[in-house]
């Protein structure tokens, strides 16, 4: 049940900011006007001496007028550049958490379909990028248009001829401004696709650096980050060079109005059509109305980067949720039914109708080849993606209508990733039970065989485990996964492969650790060690996306075939280990 997509609309992030985007744009507006004044005065100036005017004190009366609106524009553009900045973090902030939010929100399966490194960027990175255009584009864009707009309209009534004369180099330059815009938008997405794959391969990389070393991979691997490296440097010089020339020539053509305004108007001036004082100050003003109307105009570029960027934070704030009520449901016990469940991973298709029965209180193994899809049922039963067919229910409820929180509670589950956050062991188990005081936590921690290797630690629980538990061995950071799960004490418990980090004579004492934490609960092993299952009360067989028997150890051996194949297969290879001393293999299926 996913809800379609929902377009993403900036406009309703700026909209509760309105009243901070309104009070820079007035300010931004007076300011560039205050900047247009002592073109006015310098005008007004030369004017009077033209006209012979010997009262110094006028002179300094517009020399000071055109001082202090000088100052006035620099102090109202500092205000509103504050007042649009305040308005953005608010917006930039709101957005983070919006995406943030959204993760939490959408299917697991989106999640590990999508590298890491691509959210990343897109949450710190992409949204960091907004800043500068949305600061600015807003108060900047509207007052460098509208008061050389106004300045214009002056100039008509003063004479229309000379101010069409003073717009003549604006067609010009807006040409070479399309001829550089027309590759644009196409150039600079590469050089963010770039970015984005440099980014993911810089996370890989650097995630993967202990495999690369053991497997002897630096080359390889080093070659394909520098690979992603150098191709982001070669588009970004490749939009640069397709850009750079048009706008040398725009720069070059757009203030040269004097070009026309001086001999035009000379002409004018000499057959009687325009006076000396409306000459003069059409030209003083024509020269003042191109510095913001280029500088509107460059703005216009942060617009492109704008849709490229809010594109990438749309497309991961429009996936579609996964629909759940938000109300509690009463269940009917806890007795877990998979009827005819299906599912497939976009288009490969992974579950071909499971039934699978789990009682209340009770053990099931999934057992059975790998790939054969006994994760997938356990996430699925999770509710980490919804079952494409079939149901999956709890208590006679569909997990489909039970809110997320509610199946959170029921559910404990182990993964195999064993993710530990970078804070002390004490609160790494704690976040099972947030409530939960530090005897409990070490009592879950002693219970799971934790407690002796954590006292070794420096600091003892209050050692920090490194990121993602870094600091701590496979096996550690298993059973501290597995004390966070018991921590938590919710009624169904799922361990996926969760001792396969064990050596033998850990496991032995783990097992026992999780029979006694697990006591009258419901618990999903998926175990690729069948010794470690063989007093279950239920052990399903999973092949190829189906459950091809269930029953116990006993009754299997009997009577399925590809369960006594395993069974051998793995006494085998365990008869093997022993005979080669090697207590202390992990084996698999
Ligand atoms: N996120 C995913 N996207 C695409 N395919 C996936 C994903 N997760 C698992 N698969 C595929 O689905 C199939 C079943 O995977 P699953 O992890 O459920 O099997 P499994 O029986 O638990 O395997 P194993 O014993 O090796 O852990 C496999 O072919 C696997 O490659």
């Amino acid at each position: 049940m996913q809800q379609q997509k929902k377009p993403f609309s900036l406009m309703a992030f700026i909209k509760p900011h309105r009243a901070g985007f309104l009070a820079s744009v007035i300010l931004a507006v007076l300011s560039v006007a205050s900047g247009m004044v002592p073109y006015f005065a310098v005008a007004r100036m030369v004017n009077l001496l033209i006209s012979g005017e010997k009262n110094f004190s006028i002179y300094l009366t517009w020399g000071a007028v055109a001082l202090i609106a000088y100052l006035l524009k620099s102090v109202l553009h500092g205000i509103s550049t504050r007042c649009s900045h305040e308005a953005t973090f608010h917006v930039l902030s709101e957005l983070r958490r919006a995406v943030a939010d959204k993760l939490t929100r959408v299917s697991m399966g989106y999640l590990t379909d999508t590298p890491s490194g691509r959210l990343k960027t897109t949450m710190v990175e992409r949204v960091e990028q907004m800043e500068v255009p949305l600061a600015h584009i807003i108060p900047e864009m509207t007052s460098n248009l509208l008061v050389p707009i106004a300045i214009v309209v002056y100039l008509f009534v003063l004479d229309w001829r000379m101010a069409l004369v003073s717009l003549i180099t604006i067609p010009i330059g807006m040409l070479c401004y399309m001829a550089q815009m027309k590759e644009y938008p196409k150039k600079y997405g590469a050089v963010v696709q770039a970015g984005k794959h440099m980014s993911a391969t810089t996370v890989e990389y650097i995630g993967g650096i202990e495999v690369i070393k053991a497997f002897n991979q630096s080359a390889a691997s080093y070659g394909k980050f520098t690979q992603a490296v150098r191709q982001s440097a070669d588009l970004m010089l490749d939009w640069m060079k397709s850009t750079q020339g048009y706008s040398a020539l725009m720069m070059t053509i757009w203030p040269a109005v004097l070009i026309g305004v001086l001999p035009i108007g000379c002409v004018f001036y000499r057959n009687g059509s325009l006076t000396a004082s409306d000459f003069i100050t059409i030209a003083i003003l024509a020269l003042g109305i191109v510095g913001p109307l280029v500088a509107a105009i460059f703005l216009t570029d942060d617009f492109s980067k704008i849709a490229t960027i809010t594109g990438e934070i749309g497309a991961v704030l429009s996936e579609p949720d996964l629909e759940r009520p938000a109300q509690r449901k009463d269940l009917h016990g806890l007795d877990i039914d998979l009827r005819d469940v299906t599912f497939a991973y976009k288009d490969k298709q992974v579950l071909n109708g499971v039934t699978l029965n789990i009682r209340q209180g009770t053990t099931t193994a999934l057992v059975g080849p790998s790939g054969s899809g006994k994760s997938t049922i356990a996430k699925l039963i999770a509710s980490y993606w919804d079952a494409g067919g079939g149901s999956i229910t709890i208590g006679e409820v569909d997990v489909k209508n039970l809110p997320p929180e509610q199946v959170m509670d029921l559910i404990g589950y182990v993964s195999q990733d064993n993710f530990l956050f970078n804070i002390s062991v004490r609160e790494n188990i704690r976040m099972g039970r947030p409530e939960a005081t530090d005897d409990e936590v070490e009592a879950v921690a002693k219970a799971s065989g934790c407690h002796d290797f954590i006292m070794g630690l420096d600091h003892g629980y209050d050692t920090v485990v490194g990121g993602a538990g870094g600091h701590l061995s496979g096996g550690e950071r298993q059973r501290v996964a597995i004390a966070r799960a018991m921590m938590k004490n919710a009624p169904i418990v799922i361990l996926d492969e969760a001792t396969s980090y064990t050596d033998p004579e850990n496991e032995a004492v783990l097992q026992d650790a999780i029979g006694r934490l697990t006591r009258g609960k419901t618990l999903i092993v998926i175990a690729h060690r069948l010794s470690t299952i063989t007093d279950a009360d239920q052990i399903a067989v999973v092949e190829q996306g189906k459950i091809l028997d269930a029953g116990t150890h006993d009754e299997l051996l009997k009577r399925c075939p590809l369960y006594a194949q395993m069974w051998a297969a793995h006494t085998q290879a365990k008869d093997a280990d022993m005979r080669e001393g090697g207590g202390k293999h992990v084996w698999r299926i």
